[in-house]
């Protein structure tokens, strides 16, 4: 049976701690908040897992990227990682039904460095109306870089709004897109999120406006660079 785990949960196996150690990459801002967040905040396992966010930032810093999306803040982990990549005239926008999580666990690590602090935009509110409205103001094509962790259920409306958002090249990250092996899983199919996760995967996989590859890496990553 395959393992699919972030590195920070005990039970992962061999092979993913040993790719994590060969991956993962962090300022001492990011260690310290990844410690506070584990140590205290409710729901920690909503943390993104730092081999993710290593790759994320590869990107970003290998591309150039200026402008990132960031959807679903919790306490600012991936926010953070990538307002430490974007340049310093970059902006990283970091949604979330309710920041408090950030204000909490976020700000007081994070605004020890202030130019990296902000970089970063809180935008707060259901995330698909906050991205319909980025849409509607005409910010469409001007984003380089988005990385979509929020509600399970609205996952194909993010990937779509993206991809909208995003400029030709610019690159989507998906986190959660295995759901610790539960979408190859047809029993489990009938489940909220699981559906919703295993039909975006389908849709990216056959979609035009993008290229794409579907990653065993943290709890499963969906890459997809727009067309
Ligand atoms: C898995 S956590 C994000 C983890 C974060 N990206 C990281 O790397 O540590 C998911 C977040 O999505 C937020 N969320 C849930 N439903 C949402 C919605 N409809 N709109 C915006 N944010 C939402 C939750 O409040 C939660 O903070």
């Amino acid at each position: 049976m395959s393992v699919v785990a972030k590195s920070y949960q005990k039970s992962a196996d061999p092979v993913i701690a040993y790719t994590s150690e060969h991956t993962t990459v962090q300022s001492p801002l990011q260690v310290e908040l990844q410690k506070e967040t584990l140590s205290k905040a409710p729901f920690a396992g909503a943390l993104g897992a730092p081999e993710v966010l290593t790759f994320g930032q590869n990107f970003i810093r290998a591309f150039g990227g200026k402008r990132a999306l960031d959807i679903g803040t919790f306490t600012g982990a991936s926010a953070l990682t990538w307002a430490l990549a974007v340049p310093d005239d970059g902006e990283v926008f970091t949604f979330d039904i309710d920041h408090t999580n950030y204000r909490k666990f976020g700000v007081p690590v994070i605004s020890k460095c202030e130019k990296t602090f902000k970089k970063i935009k809180l935008v707060e509110g259901p995330a698909v109306e906050s991205l319909d409205k980025l849409i509607a103001d005409g910010q469409a094509g001007t984003f380089d870089f988005a990385f979509i962790d929020a509600d399970k259920t609205n996952y194909s409306n993010y990937y779509d709004k993206c991809v909208t958002l995003l400029r030709k090249g610019g690159v989507i990250f998906v986190d959660n897109s295995l759901w610790q092996g539960a979408v190859c899983n047809p029993d489990r199919r009938g489940e909220e999120s699981t559906k919703a996760i295993h039909e975006m995967n389908d849709k990216i996989y056959k979609d035009d406006r993008t290229y794409s590859a579907l990653l065993n890496l943290g709890d499963g990553t969906h890459v997809a660079f727009k067309k």
